[in-house]
């Protein structure tokens, strides 16, 4: 599946560019369809695929999401190699790797494969996680944030009653949760990235003050609360989303992205006993955490801020017990 036109300043993650001032700003998402009945993309079983990295926080949303909804026979999911190369992210006949997985349907390369096959003029990053349809051959969306939601819900015919009914974007919550997400979102998902691809000190140094004003705001939200859960009683999408941002800021973004005011587990008490509850006593969020590709990935692929691609042995453990 090869393309004549030269991708690599889409695909190589070492020809990153930040902003003049030396901050990075986000990846947008290009597809940004759903799932619906009566729309085009209806809910079927063994109809769409989902890609994703173990290593990357946001497709690992999309994982715990369908764990949590039981949607594994519903939603195939392939794992990408950690190590991405100038072309992206490899599946493992490029780039083999204990858990990494070929492409099942098309025996593509890279990521990139499907997104030239879905639209061959694309021009954006290739990024996981995505969903693709079979049927149509297309990506149907590629941004975490809806991708869980389409989980959450809109597949609920094709599941058992029990399954259905779990709700983690329940209406009167919802107002709340998406207030929490904005600050969450900008304070500490992309926050960490902000810190970690910072070019320059000043945008370093305003990034990383920004992103532990806003786990200190995490912090006392939760010690407050007195709650294992960010919104109210319940797990809702406002954990998950959090959860896989902070499950590798002591492995990861401490040493890494340079984020080391404090580690979570000698400087958040509160958030480190709400990211241990979920870890230990859920199996969507412990079997879906892998520290092998979560480490492998940023310390091997950012040769530009880890040019010998060692990656550290510890901390050690990876996750405290509880
Ligand atoms: N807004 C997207 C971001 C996805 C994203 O940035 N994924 C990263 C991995 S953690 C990626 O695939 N990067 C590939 C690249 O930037 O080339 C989402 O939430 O799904």
């Amino acid at each position: 599946m090869a393309t004549t036109r030269d991708t690599s300043s889409q695909s190589d993650p070492t020809k990153r560019k930040t902003e003049a001032d030396g901050s990075f700003k986000g990846v947008p998402s290009s597809f940004r369809n759903f799932v619906e009945k009566g729309g085009k993309f209806e809910p079927e079983k063994d109809r769409y695929h989902l890609y994703i990295s173990l290593s990357c926080p946001w497709a690992t949303r999309a994982t715990i999401l369908r764990k949590l909804k039981g949607l594994e026979s519903v939603i195939p999911v392939t794992v990408v190699s950690p190590k991405m190369d100038a072309q992206g992210w490899p599946f493992a006949q490029v780039s083999p790797f204990p858990g990494a997985e070929e492409d099942p349907l098309f025996k593509a390369e890279h990521v990139k494969d499907l997104y030239l096959k879905a639209e061959p003029n694309y021009t954006g990053r290739f990024t996981v996680p995505l969903i693709w349809d079979k049927k149509l051959q297309t990506i149907v969306n590629n941004e975490s944030s809806d991708i869980i939601r389409i989980f959450n819900s809109g597949f609920n015919d094709l599941l058992p009653p029990e399954k259905a009914a779990l709700d983690y974007y329940p209406k009167e919550l919802q107002a709340e949760i998406d207030s929490v997400n904005e600050w969450i979102f900008a304070g500490i998902n992309l926050g960490v990235y902000k810190t970690g691809f910072a070019t320059t000190q000043e945008a370093y140094s305003k990034a990383v003050v920004e992103l532990f004003e806003a786990l200190d705001r995490v912090e006392k939200l939760l010690a407050d609360s007195g709650s294992d859960y960010l919104v109210g009683d319940t797990l809702t999408e406002a954990d998950v989303r959090l959860f896989t941002t902070v499950i590798r800021f002591d492995p990861v973004y401490v040493g890494h992205f340079k984020c080391n005011i404090r580690t979570i587990r000698d400087g958040y008490p509160a958030i480190h006993k709400w990211m241990r509850k979920l870890y230990w006593n859920n199996a969507a969020f412990k079997d879906t955490t892998d520290f092998d590709h979560i480490k492998t990935n940023y310390y091997w692929s950012h040769a530009n801020i880890n040019p010998t691609r060692i990656v550290p042995v510890g901390p050690i453990p990876h996750i405290l017990p509880l």
